[in-house]
């Protein structure tokens, strides 16, 4: 399975953002990928003054867009996420297409975005998002996948849900900063694969050092065994990963970490 990870630009011109993304999903498929992901936000800057203004309800513009790209060059679309406008609500969601254009899932983050790191970056999400309340898998030829939103990669019981549900590959349209990213960007998405013996795929949008939030970029792929496949840098580049879906039953077996828990005693119980 080829996987391209699409580090775009991020403007503040959402019909560019849109043009430009499709226009990355059909180099991503000349390059012989099968499923082709977008970073979060892909089509509006990172700001909580934006999201509302730049949302879309269903059936809005950026997803007719990568439904209909995803249809004509026959490619499975991660769509990053966008701002979702529903019931007075935003939602930061990522909608996934399959490859005759039909939606194939739709993930709202569950885990908002509020940190507020002494020195550091400053975000509240929740002063402008609502969170979802679902966990998000989808099946293909490849096998089941799961996707979530960033901040979501943090809390690993979301990914174990995903893994112990039968996902090959846990999906991650991202947006890491100049704070968190040097410090844990990689870590998590080692982490993660290595807990649940599973490829993590990580994609940024490019590094725009003018920008009100500056993306750390750095989109990435990580096999089951904790090895990374490939890494970008901070700009603009699509990054293909082979993924060798055979290694997860192989690390599997080999360090049987999934089938030896045990789950009659994980309770937190008394002192
Ligand atoms: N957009 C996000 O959710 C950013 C998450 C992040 O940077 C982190 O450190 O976690």
């Amino acid at each position: 399975m080829r996987v391209a990870l699409i580090q775009m630009s991020v403007t503040a011109d959402r019909a560019r953002n849109i043009t430009a993304a499709c226009q990355h999903i059909r180099r991503a498929a000349e390059g012989g990928a099968d499923m082709a992901v977008l970073p979060e936000m892909f089509c509006c800057p990172y700001d909580n003054g934006c999201f509302r203004a730049y949302g879309e309800g269903a059936g809005g513009p950026a997803q007719m867009a990568l439904s209909q790209t995803a249809a004509e060059l026959g490619i499975y679309v991660v769509g990053g996420s966008l701002p979702e406008l529903e019931g007075g609500k935003v939602y930061n969601t990522s909608f996934v297409y399959g490859r005759r254009g039909e939606l194939l899932a739709k993930h709202r983050k569950v885990h908002l975005f509020d940190i507020d790191v002494a020195g550091g970056q400053r975000f509240m999400e929740s002063d402008t998002l609502s969170p979802g309340d679902q966990i998000t898998t989808f099946d293909t030829e490849f096998g089941l996948m799961g996707l979530c939103i960033c901040f979501d990669l943090r809390f690993e019981e979301l990914s174990r849900c995903m893994c112990l549900r039968g996902c090959q590959a846990i999906i991650v349209p991202a947006a890491f900063n100049m704070t968190t990213g040097p410090a844990h960007w990689e870590l998590l998405f080692r982490q993660r694969a290595v807990d649940n013996q599973c490829f993590t795929l990580g994609c940024a949008p490019a590094r725009d050092e003018g920008a009100g939030y500056v993306s750390y970029g750095n989109s990435i792929a990580v096999d089951p065994w904790g090895t990374v496949l490939c890494r970008a840098d901070e700009k603009e580049t699509i990054l293909h990963a082979d993924l060798d879906l055979a290694r997860i039953q192989a690390v599997r077996q080999q360090l049987p970490i999934l089938s030896a828990r045990r789950t009659d005693l994980y309770e937190i119980g008394e002192k």
